[in-house]
């Protein structure tokens, strides 16, 4: 994939953070979702691609746009058809969540963030609308710690893999009745608990950084999420494992179906005949070119929040990429009108 892909991608995920800003704190977490799933599809329509949407916003059934297996690019836009014929474009497959933190956005809460990631065709799992079990951890922690251990483990792995005390390391887990032993686990080991309740993506990619003060993520997220994070932990080099949760009385959401059995046919269906295995980074991002986009909606660790002035807006966003091996932080200034003042910093 050319480098100037992963430039106009930056404008997909600004389009889309622009859009969802407009309605923080308004308490309209829908509004919010579909105004970012509606500026990232009109941006995506007008890159030279033959784009496929492999993780977005549901089934073709339920989801009016950005829906598992629909084209984009420019050639899914009746005017660009008329420039380009698909075979001379290059094949990508993206997973999109045009607004990650709906609820962070909807109540002005910190950490959303519009995001994708791409690859060459065939370059992501397609995860089904399930959960993952998930661990994230730094780089210097890569293939030591393992899912498949205990917290308690990991986090002795993490202290000697970090040089620091337990009682230093701090540990991501999102809010829910499923976590309660997990984090009292964490607790006792004498780690300290950052509960968050939403955005697990941009926890995951927050431990791919020092001075965040955060140094694993650990708990069960949505799946589709699992996948985005895995992208930017594989171009970034750290370490990202995922195992699906397809039992409702594990997540007690009520939002994957009735039944294990019927989760673990619909995996089979999907060819997915071990629903237990555990991926790894490499295995949910395998493609030989993954990049990852992502632009803060709200203020997070990561990326500055979208802050609008008269005329315009400013945005941060963070791209990783295999392809040029580089975490990009891309600061921009948005004149829409000639602005009367365009702050440096
Ligand atoms: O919290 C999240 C919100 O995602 P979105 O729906 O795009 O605003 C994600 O980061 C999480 O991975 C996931 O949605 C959450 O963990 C699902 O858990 P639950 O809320 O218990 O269903
Ligand atoms: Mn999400
Ligand atoms: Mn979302």
């Amino acid at each position: 994939m050319e480098n100037t892909l992963g430039l106009e991608i930056i404008e997909v995920v600004e389009q889309a953070a622009i859009a969802s800003a407009k309605w923080m704190g308004k308490g309209e977490k829908n509004i919010a979702d579909q105004v970012a799933v509606e500026a990232m599809r009109e941006r995506m329509n007008k890159i030279h691609m033959r784009g496929r949407i492999v993780i977005g916003e549901g089934e073709r059934d339920d989801a009016p746009m950005l829906y598992i297996g629909e084209e984009v690019g420019i050639c899914a836009n009746p005017e660009g058809k008329l420039q380009c014929s698909p075979d001379e474009l290059i094949e990508i497959d993206i997973a999109v969540d045009p607004c990650e933190g709906t609820n962070l956005v909807a109540y002005g809460q910190p950490g959303s963030m519009a995001v994708l990631a791409i690859s060459e065709k065939g370059g992501l799992f397609a995860a089904p609308d399930f959960y993952m079990k998930k661990l994230a951890a730094p780089p210097a922690a890569k293939g030591k710690v393992d899912i498949n251990k205990s917290a308690t483990e990991n986090l002795k792995i993490l202290s000697e893999c970090l040089d620091r005390s337990i009682e230093e390391l701090v540990i991501v887990v999102m809010k829910r009745e499923r976590h309660n032993d997990l984090i009292k686990e964490i607790r006792e080991a004498g780690a300290r608990v950052q509960l968050i309740s939403d955005g697990d993506v941009g926890a995951a990619v927050s431990c791919g950084f020092a001075g965040t003060n955060i140094h694993a993520l650990m708990g069960i997220g949505a799946a589709p999420e699992g996948v985005i994070s895995a992208a930017a932990m594989r171009a970034f080099g750290g370490h990202f494992q995922g195992q699906l949760i397809y039992d409702p009385a594990i997540v007690k959401t009520g939002l994957i179906g009735e039944s294990k059995e019927a989760n673990i046919d619909r995996l089979k269906s999907m060819n997915i005949t071990d629903p237990d295995k555990v991926y790894d980074a490499h295995e949910l991002a395998s493609g030989e070119t993954v990049l990852f986009a992502a632009c803060g909606i709200t203020s997070g660790n990561l990326m500055q929040g979208v802050r609008f002035f008269h005329g315009g807006a400013r945005t941060q966003s963070l791209v990783i990429s295999t392809q040029s091996k580089t975490a990009r932080f891309v600061d921009t200034i948005h004149m829409n009108e000639q602005p009367k003042v365009v702050q440096l910093h």
